[in-house]
């Protein structure tokens, strides 16, 4: 079964774009949860542009579905992470003036760095993710460094797939399998939507969850946000 994590980011951009608290960010995390969302996700930047290092403590005690905090690893995000407690952390390795999440980390390059940092949310009982491009030798490289689970960065896949490319999905198969065979959870996200999701899901071996954010919010706009949450969960079924 394949659980829906609701990105919330956006509802922080929307949020913030007037400085005020309309609309309120633990409010509609609350409501996800109760239209059948299985999770929460965020990705408080260190400029947080969106969701803020608040944010995260303030909906710690209202998540209480699966808590999932995304973020690249810098001391202030290991801090914030250890502070809150969520469910699961997802190391993204994003530059800090990146406009949004645009790669895996490299786990043969980095996994001193990686197990360092892995080992450290494991002993604090928080379950880990790491976000990779869907490459062989990567999740070879992942299951090297000891996290739990990867992520599957699916821009390449939503990107072609929107072309109407369906064999973009093939990468993504055959990692999930490698890691399904090495007992890496599988996690997936970045640019999926109503349209490409029930395609990708029907393709991915163990997908444990998907994480959405954007489409499903801008979804939403057209057809409301606890429709859009109900479509996802059916094609998720
Ligand atoms: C890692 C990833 O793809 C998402 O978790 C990320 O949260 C998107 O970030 P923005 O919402 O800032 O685009
Ligand atoms: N990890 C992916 C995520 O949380 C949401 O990404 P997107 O749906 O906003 O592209």
């Amino acid at each position: 079964m394949t659980k829906l994590s609701v990105n919330i980011n956006k509802i922080a951009t929307l949020r913030n774009s007037r400085g005020g608290d309309m609309p309120n960010v633990v409010e509609f995390a609350k409501d996800v949860q109760r239209f059948g969302a299985e999770g929460v996700t965020i990705h408080p930047r260190p400029d947080e542009r969106h969701i803020r290092y608040q944010d995260a403590r303030d909906l710690k005690p209202e998540v209480y579905t699966e808590y999932n905090i995304e973020g690249n690893p810098i001391k202030s995000f290991i801090d914030l992470v250890l502070e809150v407690q969520p469910t699961q952390v997802t190391l993204v390795p994003d530059a800090e003036d990146a406009i949004t999440s645009n790669a895996g980390w490299d786990t043969i390059k980095h996994k001193d760095y990686l197990v360092d940092v892995i080992k450290e949310f494991q002993q604090n009982n928080i379950r880990t993710s790491i976000f990779v491009d869907p490459v062989l030798s990567q999740i070879e490289g992942a299951k090297e460094t000891g996290t739990d689970r990867i992520e599957l960065y699916t821009e390449a896949f939503a990107h072609q797939y929107g072309l109407g490319n369906e064999d973009a999905v093939k990468p993504y198969s055959e990692c999930a399998l490698l890691a399904n065979d090495l007992g890496l959870g599988v996690n997936a996200g970045h640019d999926l939507s109503l349209d490409n999701i029930e395609f990708f899901k029907n393709n991915i071996s163990g997908l444990l969850e998907v994480s959405i954010g954007h489409a499903l919010i801008a979804e939403s706009l057209y057809l409301g946000v606890e429709n859009v949450i109900q479509m996802y969960l059916r094609k998720l079924k």
